[in-house]
């Protein structure tokens, strides 16, 4: 039906028509100019505690492939760098091109990268639900990857091995005691902006946290993203899950902030 994607008619051209904040003043993906951006001294470090963590399920839901986490509690949280608050791990997912180096959304003066991974925690310091923190502007501390293409990963590998379970859109498999901790680089450098979700309902109320330095995966890894569907097991058209990314969007005079000099 109308309901939003990323193909010719419901694609990201399309979806300020359901959701006009979509020309709003804080939308997010962007292109970050490293020359334009200002090294904040005073800016300390973020502080990942994934320690404790533990992945629930992961979900084909027709626009990306997630793996939920329990939020119950403060076991798994970001902190500091730009937030006031402990930031609670709901989910990960990814956004990823058709080949090549193409298929991350934020991009760095224009260069692209094939896939940008989203670590999506919410302030529960302050709001009682993700989907009341989803609504605030200080509500949500999204955490962005960059994905390059070269060796293979040998932490991506627990995630593509467990795709062909959820080939199809609204598939949802058990997936216990993953610790993304491992899909991070070895440098924590970042830049940070106000934006948005990159995807309807596109609110307002992201911190993103975008990490310097790419991991590195490799081209037959990024190959099995690309088999998963954006169609139902009972859909006659099969369309291939890729080119699932929302290209850069007005900076609208926001200021990027950088941790390193
Ligand atoms: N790509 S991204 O990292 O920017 C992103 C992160 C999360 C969501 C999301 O949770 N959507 C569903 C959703 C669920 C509940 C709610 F209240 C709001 C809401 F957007 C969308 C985009």
């Amino acid at each position: 039906g109308r309901h939003w994607g990323y193909g010719e008619e419901n694609g990201p051209d399309a979806w300020h028509k359901n959701y006009p904040i979509a020309h709003g003043n804080r939308q997010s993906p962007i292109d970050i100019v490293p020359e334009d951006t200002v090294y904040d001294a005073s800016l300390p470090p973020i502080f990942v505690s994934y320690d404790h963590c533990n992945s629930i399920n992961i979900c084909n839901n027709g626009h990306s492939v997630t793996v939920e986490f329990d939020d119950t509690d403060d076991k798994t949280v970001i902190r500091a760098g730009p937030l006031d608050n402990a930031y609670r791990l709901k989910q990960f997912h990814f956004h990823w091109g058709g080949k090549g180096s193409q298929g991350s959304e934020h991009t760095v003066r224009g260069k692209t990268y094939a896939s940008e991974l989203h670590l999506v925690h919410w302030n529960a310091d302050k709001y009682k639900t993700f989907g009341e923190a989803a609504a605030a502007p200080d509500g949500l501390a999204v955490l962005g990857v960059f994905l390059e293409i070269g060796d293979e990963h040998r932490g991506l590998h627990k995630i593509t091995d467990a795709l062909y379970m959820v080939k199809f859109k609204g598939r949802v498999a058990d997936f216990k005691g993953f610790n993304p901790k491992c899909l991070l680089p070895n440098s924590l450098h970042f830049w940070t902006y106000p934006g948005s979700l990159t995807t309807p309902p596109l609110h307002e109320s992201v911190t993103w946290i975008v990490l310097k330095e790419p991991i590195i995966v490799s081209e037959k890894q990024m190959g099995k993203f690309r088999m998963l569907l954006f169609s139902g097991e009972e859909e006659e058209s099969r369309k291939c899950m890729e080119n699932n990314f929302r290209p850069p969007q007005p900076l609208k005079g926001r200021k990027v902030l950088a941790s390193f000099d």
